[in-house]
């Protein structure tokens, strides 16, 4: 079969792929690297600056680390690996996107145009990566594709033959699926694997996907159509919803089968220009990427404006006194494990200029813009009154 050449035709993970049966281990090792936080993030400077803006291109992201593997951008000089390793039928004949068989310059034009798009924050494509003694080695590849109108991306990956039954998909595939939802504008991800692929369906289930139905895809290596299954996952799927922990101190008492009360404290500060601060949840908390006012639940026996100047320090590093605390609303809304009773503050001076402090993204929001900020259900009753008040 001739060899195609056209923008699209990559070692992209675009959908349907690996058939990677998923055991064992691989010897393999991590680098540590933090994720950045992506857009919509802005300046955490109380100081009138730029109006609240989605900001997604990047020119520098930084590499994501599992235990045993290290997602980064492609470099020029990955071209012959990633040669070696994609050009091989039993990979390819998974791929939707990747003719066979491969040939070379193909991928220089891949590395060329997944350092663009990534650029631009239209898909993250990157290699997977891990070691060989001292040495650094491509084990597979795994990327999204940003749909930006519809806050969507899809998923696909791929494992160089030699990497199979190591869990090499689902480790890189995870931590990429997690770091999006958490950092990225997104609603839901989706994937989709061809219909006799069993290694990336179990892939995708592992990972947290659900099937949410099927259909045909043109498959280049193959030349054919295919039936795929498709998958989605959203952050509830991947990072649960809002179930914390809840401790009998810090609610009411709970009838029989009721939920118990959750109090917290949160605040809305407002900085000269009359924009919110939102934090966004990190990576690794239930509902990861959803933006929220800061604070947080009650310590026995604390008022909720001990319990914000508390929060505040912890989260944000500043100082507020409680006599700059107004009290504003409340939430009031029941979650799946609790309900959720939560004083609304707004506070216009404090001491200090708020840093995230605990890994989250910080945004300074017009209020004309917060209902652009997916944020927890609890508080959108409170973002139409901020609105108008603001
Ligand atoms: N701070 C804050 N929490 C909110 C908001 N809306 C909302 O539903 N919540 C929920 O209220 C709870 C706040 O608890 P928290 O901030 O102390 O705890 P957390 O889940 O972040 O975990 P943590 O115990 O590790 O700090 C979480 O379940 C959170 O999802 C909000 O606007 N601000």
């Amino acid at each position: 079969m001739p060899p195609r050449r056209r923008p699209t035709q990559q070692p992209a993970p675009s959908s349907a792929e690996a058939n990677v049966p998923e055991e064992g281990d691989l010897d393999v090792a991590a680098a540590s690297a933090v994720p950045p936080p992506q857009a919509p993030v802005e300046s955490s400077s109380p100081e009138p600056g730029p109006p609240a803006e989605a900001e997604e291109a990047s020119d520098d992201f930084t590499p994501l680390a599992t235990e045993r593997l290290i997602l980064r951008p492609y470099k020029p000089e990955d071209a012959a690996e990633l040669h070696r390793l994609i050009n091989d039928w039993m990979v390819t004949r998974n791929l939707a996107a990747v003719p066979f068989p491969y040939r070379r310059e193909l991928a220089d034009e891949w590395i060329r145009s997944a350092a663009e798009s990534l650029r631009q924050g239209t898909a993250y494509h990157l290699a997977v990566t891990g070691t060989e003694g001292e040495r650094e080695i491509i084990v597979g590849g795994v990327g999204l594709r940003v749909d930006k109108a519809r806050k969507t991306a899809s998923l696909g990956y791929w494992v160089g033959q030699r990497f199979w039954r190591h869990g090499v998909a689902s480790e890189a595939a995870a931590r990429l699926a997690r770091w999006a939802l958490a950092n990225l504008d997104l609603v839901r991800l989706e994937a989709t694997a061809a219909h006799d692929n069993a290694g990336s369906v179990a892939v995708l289930r592992r990972i947290g996907f659900r099937q949410v139905g099927e259909g045909r895809e043109k498959f280049l290596s193959l030349n054919a159509e295919q039936r795929v299954l498709r998958f989605q996952a959203t952050r509830e799927d991947l990072f649960g919803g809002p179930e914390p922990e809840v401790e009998p101190e810090s609610c009411g008492p709970a009838p029989a089968g009721s939920s118990p009360l959750l109090l917290v404290a949160a605040c809305a500060l407002i900085d000269a220009d009359g924009r919110v601060l939102l934090a966004r949840r990190p990576e690794g908390k239930r509902m990861a990427g959803l933006w929220e006012f800061p604070g947080g639940k009650l310590n026995p026996g604390e008022t909720p404006e001990a319990a914000l100047i508390r929060e505040l320090r912890e989260e944000l590093g500043i100082d507020v006194a409680a006599a700059c605390l107004a009290p504003f609303a409340f939430a009031s809304h029941r979650y799946e494990r609790f309900h959720l009773l939560m004083p609304l503050f707004l506070c216009r001076r404090w001491k200090g200029r708020p840093q995230p402090r605990e890994g989250q993204a910080l945004a300074w929001v017009r209020p004309e813009k917060l209902s652009e900020y997916p944020m927890p259900e609890a508080d959108l009753p409170l973002v139409p009154l901020l609105r108008d008040f603001l």
